[in-house]
């Protein structure tokens, strides 16, 4: 994993590419996510950020992560308004990917065939451990995915899952400390073991 890439040429040729950060929640892919878009903001690059217009926990505009860095977004329904808005852009980044439609595969592929660096930043797993949504796609497609990891609340070690620690089967569950946990595996099965006994 590379975290602190360098590659300035990255950041000031146009050349199109999808780059995922995937992990748990806290695992910082958010921050990962605003370092890079800001950087390509310094070197001139025209940028375009979107994410679900469900999102609304931080701010109904905003990219905001758990540590408040934030940066101004567009909301939107369906991953086709991507399309619609990002002529003329040289980046495109999107949070919360994982709560987006089937159809953000193909509509990153476009961009990145017309020149555009996408870099996308979801969850890759629900609290299930089931992948979430486009992001199985988006990985496979990728040219470069980065798997970050928060730190195990129960025992320090990196944390792979978010672990919901509140009662209710819905998929989508917006949330943050009080609805879920970073935990390991270990920790992670020792938990649910727990709550069934
Ligand atoms: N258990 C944890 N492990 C790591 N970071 C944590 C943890 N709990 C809270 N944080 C905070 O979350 C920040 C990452 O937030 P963010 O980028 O929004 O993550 P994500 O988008 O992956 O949910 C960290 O810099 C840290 O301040
Ligand atoms: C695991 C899981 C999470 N969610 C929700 C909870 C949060 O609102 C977001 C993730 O935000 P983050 O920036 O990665 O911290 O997703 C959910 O709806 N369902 C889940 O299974
Ligand atoms: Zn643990």
């Amino acid at each position: 994993m590379v975290i602190f890439s360098e590659d300035h040429i990255l950041e000031t040729r146009k050349r199109g590419r999808i780059e995922v950060i995937c992990g748990s929640m806290f695992s910082g892919k958010t921050e990962e996510l605003i370092r890079r878009l800001k950087r390509a903001k310094f070197a001139r690059q025209r940028v375009e950020i979107y994410k679900p217009a469900i999102d609304i926990r931080y701010s109904e505009e905003d990219v905001v992560s758990h540590d408040s860095n934030s940066i101004s977004s567009t909301p939107i329904e369906s991953s086709a308004s991507i399309l619609l808005f990002s002529s003329d852009i040289d980046v495109v980044g999107i949070d919360e990917a994982q709560f987006f439609d089937k159809g953000l595969a193909d509509v990153c592929s476009k961009l990145a065939d017309s020149g555009v660096r996408v870099i996308i930043a979801g969850l890759d797993m629900d609290y299930k451990g089931v992948p979430f949504g486009p992001m199985p796609d988006l990985c496979a497609i990728a040219d470069e995915v980065t798997k970050v990891h928060a730190i195990c609340v129960k025992c320090g070690q990196l944390a792979y899952i978010s672990h919901r620690i509140v009662k209710n089967d819905k998929r989508v569950l917006l949330g943050e400390k009080d609805e879920y946990e970073p935990l390991c595996r270990e920790c992670y099965n020792k938990a649910l073991k727990e709550s069934t006994d």
